[in-house]
């Protein structure tokens, strides 16, 4: 990309694609109708702050705004910067593209310019504070080019996924819709009826929650306003999936009312195996084959510089750190930290680390 490249909404994703564009030494202009989000996003380098009264004729124009203000800011932007192309990167396309395409005094000719993308990445937090300018490093980027979008355009989009390292793909908005309805948008719906079910909990009862319940919940966090437009605009694709989930649901409630019965326990490890097979069918690290790790707890000490030094040392040893997550054992001054590896070099680290005096739960 040459830039300049104007991105409208300098939020949590405005922001993040601002950074890694500014590392990147491209010219980036932010604008937000939030005074506060844009100043933040300036601040913290992610572009200079849009100035009206500068002539500005950007290459590319981000649209980085709700999705329900989207096509509209779209729109806006393709009338008034007659020469840029402009993308934007709302979590659902379809709905977009079709109010464009309906949009009274919007030159169709002028969507020859625009292209619908979607990052497939994100944080449960929203807001140029928690930006990243890394975030899309090795991360999945749709482009859903319409009929109407030149190739120019969708070479000005591809530019920007693969300038913030991104994977591209290429889907239809149609396609993409019905994707990250199940890879995304139910995923989000579970977890958050999952963490409801914990608003009333006392306690004690979660102090003795893991990491299941943990892994599960973390997209609980989510900002409400910004889902509950995602999941309106694909409610049609979800209503699908929901559905059948209802139906393997319906299925399970009849199983445990009767946990006994002959085919009972049949019927619950059938659920679980089929559960086990779609896990196993997510891709791992980088968009590769999915990949199972091997995974081992180490026992270190509340303290400080613990962790680094483990790592250190599993560095020395030799091995790559596949994944890492932390946990607290209740009550006590030591913390778990379950660290990921290839299958076959998880029996050398554990003798490996226990030689230098290391507790590894086996
Ligand atoms: N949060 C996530 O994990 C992901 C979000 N997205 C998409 O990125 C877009 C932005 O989401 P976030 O950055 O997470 O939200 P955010 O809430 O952090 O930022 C949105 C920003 O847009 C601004 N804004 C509101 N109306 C505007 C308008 N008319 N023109 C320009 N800016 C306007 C807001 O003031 C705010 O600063 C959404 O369309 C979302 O679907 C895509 C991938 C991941
Ligand atoms: O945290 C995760 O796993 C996400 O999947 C984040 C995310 C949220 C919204 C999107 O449209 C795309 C990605």
């Amino acid at each position: 990309m040459s830039g300049p490249v104007l991105v409208l909404g300098s939020g949590l994703l405005g922001a993040s694609i601002g950074l890694g564009l500014r590392a990147r030494g491209i010219d980036v202009v932010v604008s937000d109708p939030s005074p506060t989000a844009q100043a933040v996003a300036v601040d913290i380098g992610a572009g200079r702050a849009f100035n009206k009264a500068e002539a500005l004729a950007p290459q590319l124009v981000v649209v980085a705004a709700p999705p329900d203000v989207t096509a509209q800011v779209v729109a806006d932007a393709l009338t008034g910067y007659p020469s840029a192309v402009v993308v934007d990167i709302a979590s659902v396309k379809g709905a977009i593209l079709a109010e464009l395409q309906a949009m009274d005094g919007l030159p169709q000719d002028s969507l020859s310019r625009y292209v619908g993308t979607h990052p497939m990445a994100g944080r449960e937090l929203s807001g140029p504070a928690a930006a990243r300018g890394e975030l899309f490093n090795s991360m999945p980027w749709v482009l859903c080019a319409s009929e109407a979008s030149s190739a120019h355009a969708v070479k000005v989009a591809h530019s920007l996924a693969i300038d913030l390292d991104a994977v591209v793909f290429r889907f239809t908005p149609d396609e993409h819709d019905g994707a990250v309805a199940l890879v995304s948008h139910l995923p989000q719906l579970m977890s958050s009826l999952v963490a409801s079910r914990l608003a009333e909990t006392p306690a004690s009862s979660l102090s003795l929650a893991g990491n299941g319940l943990r892994d599960v919940t973390r997209i609980a966090a989510s900002d409400p306003s910004l889902w509950v437009q995602i999941l309106g605009a694909n409610a049609p694709k979800l209503l699908e999936i929901m559905k059948g989930v209802r139906t393997d649901l319906d299925r399970l409630i009849n199983t445990l009312s009767a946990p006994t019965a002959p085919g009972a326990r049949l019927d619950l490890a059938q659920l679980m195996t089929e559960g086990n097979e779609g896990q196993s069918r997510i891709p791992g690290k980088h968009g590769g084959p999915a990949q199972q790790y091997s995974w081992l707890t180490v026992l270190v000490d509340d303290r400080p510089g613990q962790i680094a030094s483990l790592l250190t040392e599993i560095g020395e040893i030799g091995v790559n750190v596949e994944d890492l997550r932390m946990d607290h054992s209740a009550g006590l001054q030591v913390g778990m930290v379950e660290i990921s590896v290839l299958p076959a070099k998880r029996a050398g680290l554990v003798e490996d680390l226990m030689e230098r005096g290391w507790k590894v739960v086996q």
